[in-house]
């Protein structure tokens, strides 16, 4: 009983991994789900089996989860555990953890907290409860680095009787790819992880960026709930509290509906009027269409002045790095972002940029501050705990 699968849910997308050993260098299988809950969602599952298939138009996560678990049936009967990414832990789960009936009403309680993501990173561990009894559940959660935040930097201001009480405080989401990343860009510079300090920017359809200081997050973008900070997909990012009750009050919203606007038809969604996605707008921006434009110039310059924001963490940088779906992908975006910081000086090399880096992941020139392209691998730190949750049960 040696394999591992990974489930990742992603407010877009949902990836599967399966590992036949803690020490394989790669998966047997990877799938991808992408597009989901849009026009196109699509299934491509490599490694062992190669397939590609339509999922139809606007398919779910369910949907995506139970084709994936039909077609690679042939290499799920030798199950060890089960690793789920998590987004919110809240205070009570600071670490990875073996899922079972008590902890999971906990778990399930943070839903409201993370509305476009627990409640399908809850439906992924009931489903694999079903379908592998008795087979453990781990849950990995995506605010567990982000503990090493200091007090001044997970407050808010507001009274603190709210932090005490309702657990009202910046948690940071993505710390699962920001683990990995950290691991991986300290490896390609050579350096010690405790050593090592970086700005990374996650750019998926969920955006957020943090400091990483000395291996550990001092700070992030994300916040009580992952709306907080970047521009992302559909998610607007900060915003004037004040905002919510100003559209109540003008267009008659109520509250649900305003959350409603501001998590799902917000971010280049909203802004666009076209999609969430940025290869869309890309293409739509390269044919002349100027709300692209406008929605990806937003989106930079949110990405470069939180850059600078998280700065004032770091005494040093060894670099900035870019992840996630857009970091890996987007050179353009890159580019921009780069260009809108405008007190630093950064010398793209463009076509290292357009290769998306060397085979350090590097797209800048000898001599100018270090920025990197860093694939992330949420599903090999959940393999990793998997393995490591499963070996004493
Ligand atoms: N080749 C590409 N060029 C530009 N953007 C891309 C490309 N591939 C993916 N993306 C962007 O990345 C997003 C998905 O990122 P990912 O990190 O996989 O998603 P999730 O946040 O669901 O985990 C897509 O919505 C799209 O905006
Ligand atoms: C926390 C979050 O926003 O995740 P994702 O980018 O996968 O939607
Ligand atoms: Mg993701």
């Amino acid at each position: 009983m040696d394999s591992v699968l990974v489930i990742n849910s992603g407010s877009s997308s949902v990836k599967f991994a399966l590992y036949t050993s803690a020490t394989a260098a790669h998966p047997a299988l990877t799938a991808l789900a992408e597009r989901l809950n849009e026009p196109g969602s699509a299934i491509r599952i490599r490694g062992e089996l190669e397939h590609q298939q339509s999922l139809g138009e606007h398919a779910s996560h369910r949907s995506a989860m139970q084709a994936f678990l039909q077609l690679a049936q042939p290499w799920l009967g030798n199950l060890r555990g089960v690793g789920h990414r998590v987004v919110h832990g809240g205070e009570r789960f600071a670490h990875s953890t073996v899922i079972d009936d008590s902890n999971l009403a906990d778990l399930a309680s943070l839903s409201a907290l993370a509305p476009l993501h627990n409640p399908l990173n809850v439906q992924g561990i009931e489903l694999c409860r079903e379908l592998f009894a008795g087979i453990p559940q781990i849950a990995v959660f995506d605010t567990s680095f982000h503990q090493s935040i200091p007090e001044a930097a997970y407050l808010y201001g507001v009274p603190y009787d709210w932090y005490e009480q309702d657990a009202v405080r910046r948690y940071g989401f993505h710390g699962t790819s920001y683990r990995y990343v950290t691991q991986e860009a300290a490896r390609r510079l050579h350096k010690p992880v405790e050593e090592t300090n970086l700005l990374i920017a996650h750019l998926g359809n969920g955006c957020s960026a943090t400091a990483v200081r000395f291996g550990q997050s001092v700070d992030s973008t994300m916040g009580l709930t992952p709306l907080e900070g970047l521009v992302m997909g559909s998610r607007c990012g900060d915003i004037d509290p004040g905002l919510i009750e100003h559209m109540q009050r003008s267009r008659g919203l109520t509250l649900e509906q305003c959350m409603h606007e501001l998590n799902r038809n917000s971010g280049l969604k909203g802004l666009s009027g076209l999609s969430n996605d940025m290869r869309t707008l890309l293409q739509a921006e390269a044919d002349g269409n100027a709300t692209a434009r406008r929605a990806i110039d937003v989106f930079c310059f949110r990405v470069a002045r939180s850059f600078a924001a998280l700065s004032v963490s770091l005494a040093d940088i060894d670099a900035v790095v870019f992840t996630g779906g857009i970091g890996e992908h987007a050179a353009g975006v890159r580019q921009r972002i780069l260009a809108a910081w405008r007190n630093r000086n950064f010398r793209l090399d463009s076509s290292l940029n357009q290769q998306h880096g060397d085979d350090q992941g590097r797209i800048t020139q000898q001599g100018s501050p270090l920025v990197l392209v860093v694939p992330t691998d949420e599903e090999r730190m959940i393999a990793l705990d998997t393995y490591q949750l499963t070996e004493a049960l």
